[in-house]
Parts: structure tokens; C-alpha cells; sequence
């Protein structure tokens, strides 16, 4: 097996099968994906890929079969779209609490870009199947004991997730249905609009300082956008995890509402976004966010690198470890 070009990813239309263009030859001169002019940044799926939908869902594209357009469900995230609506559910199911693993990323990847290529879907709600948990972010196990390639490979998996969400096309929506810490919570900040189960037993934010370990620039980055340089200045060293009144009063959630009436006005919001053209709202969603999605593409292989140093470290390590046990101890 050939190894693929550098500039081959997810962003590639013919990923995760990559097409003859994609592989390097025995020469291993890079020759890049043919669809890749067509990407602007790698992650980012180009406006001119999505055909304006307004005021009504665009047609199912021909050979694509009708029952892979109505659900499909490989794992972890059962996903199911309302051709009707236009409008894709996507539910995490990876128990006991939605941690993100490579397998899960990578299905959360390949689903989100199913729905992008899907001309019948123009936005999406992520929510969970798991009760009390949105998802409790990154699964520690990958960041622990294992060797640099794995973190290597992990890691340009978050990062994929992230400009994917934030960088997408669709309208996307938190339906936030239990506890988002970290990578839970920014999942959350990456879509358009939150909302959050009214339970104060329920907590999102970034917590990372209290496992030990630094919000990378692109999570704060986020944050900041979402709530503001202060709160997320204080919020972000404290690591805290704010229950969900809380999280609604600085603006880390946009409303808050009773469990059992979370999905309908997750519908009724979605409705509201999808009514305006969506070409206005996407290059105006764009260039909200374009300077912050740019600084991770244009440092990726550097903030990998930099990734795998921090959580080599011994010290990292140990409070990983620590942390670990303080939660089996805690369940057990
Ligand atoms: C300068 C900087 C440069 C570079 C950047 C470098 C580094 C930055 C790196 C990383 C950034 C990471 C962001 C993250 O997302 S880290 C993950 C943070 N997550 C958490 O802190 C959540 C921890 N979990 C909980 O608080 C709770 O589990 C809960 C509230 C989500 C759910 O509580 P429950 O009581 O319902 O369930 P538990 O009994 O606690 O858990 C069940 C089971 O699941 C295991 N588990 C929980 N969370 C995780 C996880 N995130 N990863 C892996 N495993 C997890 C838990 O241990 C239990 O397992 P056992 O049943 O005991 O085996």
C-alpha cells in the first residue's frame, strides 16, 4: 500500500478511500488529491460546494440510496436526517459517557461530512443517547502511555473534528442533554447556537487545568468567541465546570429549557436559522470565524507536534494518571 499525499484528508471527497491521484507513487513526489483545489483549507469544506438550498431542501443527489439519506448509524452516532426539513439529528451513543476516542472522532467525521455532501440536508442537531451525558470530551485513555504516533494520529483527529464543526456550511445546533466537559464542551462552542437541559446537576466548560493539562489555543480561541476575553480568561483558569444556570448567565449556553421539550425547541431554533438565504448566512458565518479557523491550519503540524511533547512528558502523565484513578475510584 502507497502512502497518500500530505495534503490528503478528510476534506477530500474520496476520503477515507483515497482515489489513484491521492496515493504517492514509488516516487514519492506528492501529487495531491484532484478534488483538492476545490478545498480551500484542509478540514474546511469550500462555500461553492453547497449549492444555496434557501426555502426549500435541495433534492437527494441521484445514486445516493433513500434509506442512507433517511438514517444511517455505523457505532457510536446514530444519525438520522428529515429530508422534510432538511434537517439532520446526529446522537452520540458511545457508552458509559461519550468520551472522544480516535474511533469515535472518526466516525463523528465521516458522518458530519456525509450529511455536507448530502444536498438535502442543510443543518444538523447534536445531542446525545446517553441520559445525564452530552459527552464527557476527549477519552484520556488515548492521551496516556501510548506512543508518539498514536498521539500524533489522535490528535490530528481532534483537530479535524473541530474545523469541521466550526467550519461547517450547515446549521449546527447543541441540544446539550447532560454533563460537556472540555472536549464535550467544545463540541458545543463550535456550533451555532446551545441549548442546554435546565438541570443544575448538568456542567459544561473547559476543565482542563484541573486535569493538569493547558486548553490548547484553537479550544480558547472558541471559548473566547462564544463569552468574551474575561470570562473565558477566568473561566479557562479555573477550569470550571459551570452547572447549567450558571453556563446560561455568561453566555456559555444561549437558553435554557426542560429536558423533555429540549428536542422541539432544538427544531424551532433550527427553523428560525434556516429561514434566512443560506448564502448570506454562511459567508457571514465564514468570516465570523475565519481569522480563528485559519491560525489552527496554518499551525497544524506545529500544534501536533507541540501536542505530542506536552503529553509525553512525564508530569503530564502522572496527572492524567491521577486523574483516571480519581475517576474509577469515584465510579467504583
Ligand atoms: C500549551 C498547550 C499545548 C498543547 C495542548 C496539550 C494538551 C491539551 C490536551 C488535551 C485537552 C483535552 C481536553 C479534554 O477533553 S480532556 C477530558 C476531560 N474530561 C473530563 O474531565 C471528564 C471526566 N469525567 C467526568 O467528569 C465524569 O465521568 C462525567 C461527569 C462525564 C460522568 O460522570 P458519571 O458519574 O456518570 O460517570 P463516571 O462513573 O465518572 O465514568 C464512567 C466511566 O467512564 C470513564 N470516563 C469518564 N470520563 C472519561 C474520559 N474523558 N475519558 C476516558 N474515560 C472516561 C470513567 O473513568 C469511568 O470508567 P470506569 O467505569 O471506572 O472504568
Amino acid at each position: 500500500m502507497f502512502p497518500v499525499s500530505p495534503n490528503y484528508g478528510s476534506g477530500c471527497p474520496c476520503f477515507p478511500t483515497p482515489c489513484a491521484q491521492a496515493v504517492l507513487g514509488s516516487t514519492s513526489t506528492p501529487v495531491p488529491c484532484p478534488a483538492l483545489p476545490a478545498c480551500v483549507p484542509p478540514g474546511v469544506l469550500p462555500l461553492s460546494r453547497r449549492p444555496p438550498a434557501w426555502g426549500r431542501a435541495a433534492r437527494q443527489p441521484p445514486g445516493l440510496p433513500l434509506a442512507l439519506a433517511r438514517a444511517f448509524s455505523n457505532n457510536k452516532i446514530l444519525v438520522e436526517l428529515d429530508e422534510s426539513s432538511g434537517v439532520a439529528t446526529m446522537k452520540f451513543k458511545s457508552p458509559p459517557v461519550n468520551s472522544l476516542s480516535l474511533d469515535f472522532l472518526t466516525e463523528f467525521c465521516i458522518s458530519l461530512e456525509k450529511l455536507e455532501n448530502n444536498r438535502a440536508c442543510r443543518g444538523v442537531i447534536l445531542t446525545s443517547a446517553i441520559p445525564k451525558i452530552f459527552s464527557s470530551g476527549l477519552d484520556i485513555t488515548e492521551m496516556c502511555g501510548k506512543s508518539t504516533e498514536h498521539y500524533a494520529e489522535f490528535w490530528r483527529a481532534v483537530q479535524e473534528m473541530w474545523l469541521r464543526v466550526y467550519g461547517c456550511n450547515m446549521v449546527m445546533i447543541a441540544a446539550v442533554n447532560g454533563s460537556s466537559p472540555a472536549g464535550g464542551c467544545l463540541i458545543a462552542l463550535s456550533c451555532d447556537y446551545r441549548i442546554m437541559v435546565d438541570n443544575p446537576k448538568f456542567s459544561i466548560g473547559l476543565n482542563e487545568t484541573q486535569l493538569g493539562i493547558v486548553a490548547p489555543f484553537w479550544f480558547k480561541d472558541t471559548f473566547v468567541n462564544v463569552v468574551g476575553q474575561r470570562i473565558a480568561e477566568r473561566s479557562l483558569q479555573l477550569g470550571a465546570l459551570h452547572p447549567a444556570p450558571e453556563a446560561l448567565k455568561l453566555g456559555v449556553v444561549d437558553e435554557l429549557v426542560p429536558e423533555e421539550k429540549l428536542q422541539e425547541r432544538a427544531a424551532a431554533v433550527m427553523a428560525q436559522w434556516l429561514a434566512l438565504p443560506d448564502h448570506a448566512r454562511q459567508i457571514t458565518k465564514s468570516m465570523m470565524r475565519k481569522t480563528v479557523l485559519d491560525r489552527l491550519i496554518s499551525h497544524r503540524e506545529e500544534d501536533i507536534q507541540h501536542f505530542i511533547s506536552f503529553t509525553s512528558k512525564e508530569s503530564i502523565q502522572k496527572s492524567l494518571r491521577m486523574y483516571m484513578e480519581m475517576l474509577r475510584k469515584k465510579s467504583g
